[in-house]
């Protein structure tokens, strides 16, 4: 018997940790797919479409009938999608922007197995604190955290300071809402701890 329930189709650190937290047994194999937000594309319709993508992309190439999962989380601000900063200036465009401000961070998760498929999607609110000022943004570029974080913050790491409160699931922000792939991973006989 295989000791491979799942195939994680992602290069996250963050979805490693969250999947190994709840006691699923994968492999990751990581899908590159370009992400460009399409016009017109609603953000829920946005990283449901990249999710599905990044699971089918692997499931694909594979033949070992295994269920292969993807994900993807943005933010949305003001209407704006937030993804990785592209650069400094763009971390602090999109971290003042946050600032004094709530923010929707949105995750999908898609499961791809012999032909069948599941798309689930999380919401959280997050606000941020009042100011951000320029000196922080830069000691926090100097980091490394934000660079590969959609919106420019990990609230699992130094990016917490940032934070205020949030509404809605914790383990989303991070990357991986686990009240959403639980039920998920059901549908598709993949066992957590649990069972
Ligand atoms: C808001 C926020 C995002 N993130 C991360 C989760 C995701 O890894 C990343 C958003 O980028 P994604 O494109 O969703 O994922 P990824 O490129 O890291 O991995 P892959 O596409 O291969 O699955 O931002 C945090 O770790 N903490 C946070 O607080």
């Amino acid at each position: 018997m295989s000791q491979v329930d799942l195939i994680l189709a992602s290069q996250s650190p963050r979805r490693r940790e969250l999947l190994e937290q709840i006691g699923v047994r994968f492999a990751v194999d990581v899908a590159d797919v370009p992400e460009v937000h399409q016009v017109d594309e609603s953000p829920s319709d946005y990283v449901q479409r990249l999710a599905l993508a990044k699971a089918k992309k692997i499931s694909e190439r594979r033949s070992d009938g295994i269920a292969v999962l993807g994900a993807d989380t943005i933010g949305v601000c003001n209407g704006l999608i937030l993804e990785k900063p592209t650069d400094l200036d763009d971390a602090k465009r999109m971290l003042k922007l946050m600032a004094g401000n709530c923010h929707q961070v949105i995750s999908a998760v898609a499961v791809v197995c012999s032909g069948r498929q599941a798309v689930g999607v999380s919401e959280t609110s997050v606000r941020f604190k009042e100011t951000i000022d320029d000196c922080l943004i830069e000691k926090y570029w100097q980091t490394g955290e934000p660079q590969d974080k959609s919106g420019s913050y990990a609230i699992q790491g130094l990016g917490a300071v940032f934070v205020e409160s949030i509404q809605g699931s914790y383990s989303n922000v991070v990357g991986l809402p686990i009240e959403v792939v639980t039920p998920i991973l059901a549908q598709f006989d993949v066992p957590i701890w649990s069972a």
